[in-house]
């Protein structure tokens, strides 16, 4: 069994900043659990705009604060999303979030993500593993 605050992590190489400036992420299971997804406490900052588009994973977001605008760019459809309300990406879609006020969101990951991503200018995520261990 692990136990484990977001407080704890805060700081080390499992709360990353994005090279985008627009978020930062801490993340509280990663691939290295090897327990088959990852979970992640992200704040995506208020003003800022972020295109993404994971292309190797599944995700689920489920805000808990704040409030953005999500963007579907495969249909054009738009959402807005508030604490309580959840998205999932269960289909590969690009999509944009537009915060208006600061984000807070729980996020998990389906294949874990290793914590050594960070997005490609298309917003993707290469698909890294954790080595076999021996
Ligand atoms: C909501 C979202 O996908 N934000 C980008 C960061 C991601 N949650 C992560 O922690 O890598």
């Amino acid at each position: 069994m692990i136990v484990r605050s977001f407080k704890d992590i805060e700081g080390t190489d499992r709360h990353i900043k994005s090279k985008s400036g627009t978020w930062e992420s801490k993340r509280i299971v990663l691939a290295k659990e090897r327990v088959g997804f990852s979970v992640h406490e992200t704040i995506l900052y208020a003003g800022t705009e972020t295109q993404m588009w994971y292309a190797n994973h599944i995700e689920a977001v489920v805000c808990t604060r704040g409030e953005a605008e999500l963007t579907d760019r495969e249909t054009g459809k738009t959402y807005t999303i508030t604490p309580g309300t959840m998205y999932l990406l269960d289909g590969h879609e690009r999509h944009t979030l537009k915060v208006k006020e600061d984000f807070h969101c729980i996020c998990v990951f389906n294949p874990p993500v290793t914590g050594r991503e960070d997005h490609d200018e298309n917003g993707v995520y290469p698909l890294l593993t954790e080595p076999e261990e021996v």
